[in-house]
């Protein structure tokens, strides 16, 4: 038996190990552009619109309200969540399954062996009336979520005409990261505080497709903190996203 002197990876593999990996580890975030390529990426964008065109897309809601601040003012997002099964999500669901096969490569670098996990996909729309969302951190108190990623799908993209630009405020470090949400753009970051962002006013339709991967441990506690509240308080527990 020959001793083989390496293990060929799979662009995926490589992509994961020699960029992502690295960047999340120095930097806290990274991106990936020319994710599917144009054929696949655009087969996405066209099960989103058609989403957004049939209405299926509502108003994004928040983790609580704040009396007399409109939702609007803060987020103005239109959201659904989608498994990948759905009919008329096949496109999708192959993008779900690719970050699936990315995210599995990286966790095993990232000390992050727990990353078993993720939420569903959250495919978002901010309508162009100017909306955007107001700085914010994903996960800021031990919900779970380990790495936010978000696949952009906007052709033709200008930010000086169209805004929508997502700022990222890396913790502690002097810069901020402006990232365009272009077509077929990978994003990942760290959920919790180490990256505050916010998105930028948008004047044209802004499309994206979010997941958030959940550290086990971390969310098994919080289910476990939020069922102890809600049998102290004797509320119903909402279904959480
Ligand atoms: C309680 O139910 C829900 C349901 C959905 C929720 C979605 C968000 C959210 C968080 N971050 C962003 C973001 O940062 N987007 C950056 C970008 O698009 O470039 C975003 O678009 C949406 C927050 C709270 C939620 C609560
Ligand atoms: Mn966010």
């Amino acid at each position: 038996m020959p001793f083989i002197e390496h293990i060929s990876y799979t662009d995926l593999e490589r992509l994961a190990l020699e960029r992502l990996v690295p960047a999340l580890l120095s930097h806290g975030f990274c991106y990936v552009d020319g994710l599917l390529g144009d054929l696949a990426g655009s087969a996405v964008l066209d099960q989103v619109m058609e989403m957004h065109s049939s209405g299926q897309l509502q108003d994004g809601r928040l983790a609580g309200s704040i009396p007399g601040v409109s939702r609007r003012s803060i987020r103005g997002d239109k959201i659904a969540w989608v498994s990948g099964t759905e009919r008329g999500c096949e496109a999708i669901s192959f993008l779900l399954n690719l970050i699936d096969r990315l995210i599995s490569v990286c966790a095993s670098r990232l000390g992050d062996k727990a990353i078993r996990e993720r939420s569903k996909a959250m495919v978002a729309c901010y309508p162009g009336n100017g909306a955007g969302y107001v700085k914010h951190v994903d996960n800021p108190n031990h919900d779970g979520r380990r790495l936010t990623c978000i696949y952009y799908l906007n052709k033709s993209w200008n930010p000086k005409e169209h805004g929508g630009v997502l700022r990222i405020f890396p913790e502690g470090k002097p810069y901020v990261a402006d990232i365009k949400p272009l077509f077929d753009r990978l994003l990942i970051f760290w959920s919790d505080r180490r990256n505050p962002h916010e998105v930028q006013p948008s004047y044209a339709f802004r499309y994206a497709i979010t997941v958030w991967y959940f550290d086990a441990e971390e969310r098994s506690q919080a289910k476990k903190r939020f069922r102890d509240l809600t049998a102290s308080t004797g509320q119903q527990g909402s279904s959480s996203s």
